[in-house]
């Protein structure tokens, strides 16, 4: 599959799994009874996150619901456009709910400190996130996150939810995307 266009395998499916297992047992320690007003929400932030979501609501052993809130920054770009636009909004309300953001990456930060300040407003009784992905070296904007799966080098990366240019979300692994597919 996609023979040639990736460079490298950075995070193996295994990998994913063992992590998500350890995250998801951390994330239940913090809402020992579940989450005392109503069960937790799980706020994924489509698209990229669609597979670590459903995975790590397989994995939680509390009772989750799910919401989606898709927001773009990227396109068909390799760079944060640096504006966050909302795609489509969440379709109920979370005030007095725990929230969890599930995100995929956090790349610069921008697409999360935006949606921490947004989710704010709307006073849910706990706001707290998970990221499968992190870049330390990329990040311009500092954002409290409670769960991080693995911080990586500052490459472009594709896979398990991850796109350029919508593609590569399918792949089970994630990986390095070779330069000359984005003509670099
Ligand atoms: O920390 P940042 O630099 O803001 O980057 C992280 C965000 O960028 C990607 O979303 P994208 O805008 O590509 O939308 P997508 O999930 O639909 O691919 C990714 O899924 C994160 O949401
Ligand atoms: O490295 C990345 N890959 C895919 N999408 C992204 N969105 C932010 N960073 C990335
Ligand atoms: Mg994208």
């Amino acid at each position: 599959m996609y023979e040639g266009d990736i460079a490298s395998v950075l995070i193996s499916e295994e990998q994913i799994r063992d992590k998500t297992a350890e995250l998801a047992a951390a994330i239940a320690e913090r809402y020992p009874n579940g989450a005392p007003e109503g069960d937790l929400l799980l706020v994924g932030v489509l698209k990229g996150a669609i597979f670590f979501m459903t995975d790590l609501a397989r994995a939680l052993p509390i009772p989750t619901q799910m919401e989606f809130m898709a927001v773009s920054s990227y396109g068909s770009s390799t760079s944060s456009s640096g504006v966050v636009r909302i795609l489509k909004d969440l379709d109920k309300d979370i005030a007095g709910r725990h929230v969890l953001i599930v995100e995929d990456i956090i790349d610069s930060g921008l697409t999360l400190s935006w949606l921490i300040r947004n989710l704010s407003t709307r006073n849910p009784a706990s706001l707290e996130v998970v990221t499968l992905l992190r870049k330390p070296e990329a990040t311009k904007l500092e954002v409290d996150v409670a769960w991080v799966g693995f911080d990586i080098p500052n490459e472009f990366v594709v896979g398990y939810g991850l796109d350029y240019a919508e593609r590569y979300r399918d792949l089970p692994y994630i990986g390095t995307l070779d330069p000359s597919v984005y003509g670099g």
